[in-house]
């Protein structure tokens, strides 16, 4: 199937709560202060990140790595995750010659910092060398030179600042770290004629995965060491360090988010775990309305329910305009369809902080109508398909939901959690073809 490196569409299914995954989210801002977490990094980390594959097994025409969730290449994610780390003081990013313009352009769209792209190789191996090769060129000054180099695939974008952590310091004390998980499936052993030779003991062995850390030396030195076999044919690099350089590395068990895109079907998980990381927290917008203030508790325990967190805020005056910058959703309630001018002002001020390209928020504005009040007239709905239309283009997604018969207590209390539930699956279901439309609760 050929997918435009614009979209990646898939019917991604539910993969269960994931761990919170990586930084990528700007409300990981604070976390990323190494010091005040008590992660102190005092000597220099450089990043590899080998990004110059196909991605064949996916079956798709545009490599995975380059494949788009909701706008955003996945090593957007991954760029992302790494740059917020502020112990890391350079990432270099390997890709196919033939993608280094388009790998320009996305460094250029989402202000990537501090990544350098340089040409891969023809097999991972030969991509990881090349990016280790370049940390140690001529002009870098010797302190330039990292103490401690991350490897790590762009095709995992789910890496906590906490483990790469945890890497480094093994790396540097080590001379090599690697991550590991638990063998999910057997490993055994063929004949040449495709019978059972024997089978591991399951206990007794790990998946190698990534992050791996090394000292710049040892690595550097393992791959101007090494053979053309290995850089054709190997995949594990702390082999290489074992080989070569007599090192053993620290072996670390990682989270389960270390997984790596390999399958299609990995693109639909990596796309549903993206969402939900989105869609994590929602602001309430009430006014002074009752309705809305009594709205709260009922969207609260609806939202509490999905495990989705939910503020309560009249607007977002003042201190409030902090959530601009932190809740991903906004859910504004009002009585009057001139309320859109609320709406408006929340897309203004969501334009003006930029983050909706790296964090696409959604908008929702629930319409508590009073019975005597007549359904909106044409140009009104058009009014709020406009808007939405306008903010999709900055990433912004816009939906509504117009509750009839508002002023009568017992009927709004019957409707809110319907209304609640219909705005959380808008926030998890992110569907841009419902922008603008306006649902009857
Ligand atoms: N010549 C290569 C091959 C792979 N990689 C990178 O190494 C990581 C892990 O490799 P893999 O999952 O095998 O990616 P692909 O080789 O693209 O996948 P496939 O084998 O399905 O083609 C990926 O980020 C991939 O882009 C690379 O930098 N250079
Ligand atoms: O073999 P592939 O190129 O699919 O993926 C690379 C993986 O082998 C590698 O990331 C880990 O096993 C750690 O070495």
């Amino acid at each position: 199937m050929d997918v435009s490196p614009a979209k990646v569409q898939s019917d991604a299914s539910e993969v269960g709560r994931p761990v919170h995954p990586g930084g990528f989210l700007a409300g990981e801002a604070g976390k990323s202060d190494h010091v005040k977490a008590g992660r102190i990094v005092d000597f220099p980390v450089s990043v590899v990140l080998p990004a110059g594959g196909t991605g064949e097994r996916t079956g798709l025409q545009t490599p995975k790595q380059f494949c788009s969730f909701l706008g955003r290449p996945l090593i957007s994610f991954t760029i992302q995750t790494f740059e917020r780390v502020s112990w890391i003081q350079n990432i270099v990013v390997v890709v196919a010659k033939e993608n280094m313009d388009m790998m320009m352009d996305i460094i250029q769209r989402f202000q990537h910092k501090k990544v350098q792209v340089i040409p891969g190789g023809s097999t991972r191996h030969r991509s990881i060398c090349n990016g280790v090769m370049a940390l140690g060129e001529e002009e870098r000054s010797a302190d330039d030179k990292p103490k401690v180099v991350i490897v790590h695939d762009a095709v995992r974008p789910f890496v906590e600042e906490d483990f790469l952590h945890k890497i480094a310091v093994a790396a540097k004390e080590q001379g090599a770290a690697g991550a590991t998980r638990p063998l999910v499936s057997t490993v055994i052993a063929t004949t040449s004629e495709g019978y059972l030779d024997h089978s591991l003991e399951r206990a007794k062995y790990r998946a190698s995965e990534m992050p791996q850390g090394f000292t710049y030396d040892v690595i550097y030195q393992a791959y101007q060491r090494c053979t053309e076999s290995d850089l054709e044919f190997g995949t594990e690099c702390l082999h290489l360090a074992l080989q070569y350089c007599g090192t053993n590395a620290k072996l670390i068990e990682g989270p389960p988010t270390l997984w790596k895109v390999t399958y299609k079907r990995d693109l639909a998980a990596a796309e549903s775990i993206i969402k939900e990381m989105l869609s994590q927290s929602t602001c309430l917008l009430t006014g002074e309305s009752t309705p809305g203030v009594r709205s709260a508790d009922v969207f609260q325990k609806a939202f509490g329910a999905l495990d989705m967190k939910l503020d309560v805020i009249p607007d977002l005056m003042g201190d409030n305009a902090r959530y601009l910058l932190k809740a991903w959703n906004f859910i504004q309630v009002s009585f009057h369809s001139s309320c859109l001018s609320e709406v408006e002002d929340i897309l203004v001020a969501l334009d003006a902080t930029n983050q909706a390209l790296l964090h696409p928020p959604i908008v929702i504005w629930v319409h508590l109508k009073r019975t005597d009040e007549k359904s909106m007239a044409l140009a009104e709905s058009a009014t709020i398909m406009n808007l939405a239309s306008t903010a999709k283009l900055r990433n912004i997604l816009l939906y509504g939901i117009e509750v009839h018969g508002s002023e009568d207590t017992d009927r709004w209390e019957r409707s809110a959690p319907k209304v609640a539930e219909m705005a959380s699956a808008l926030i998890r279901d992110r569907n841009p073809a419902l922008v603008g439309q306006l649902l009857q609760a």
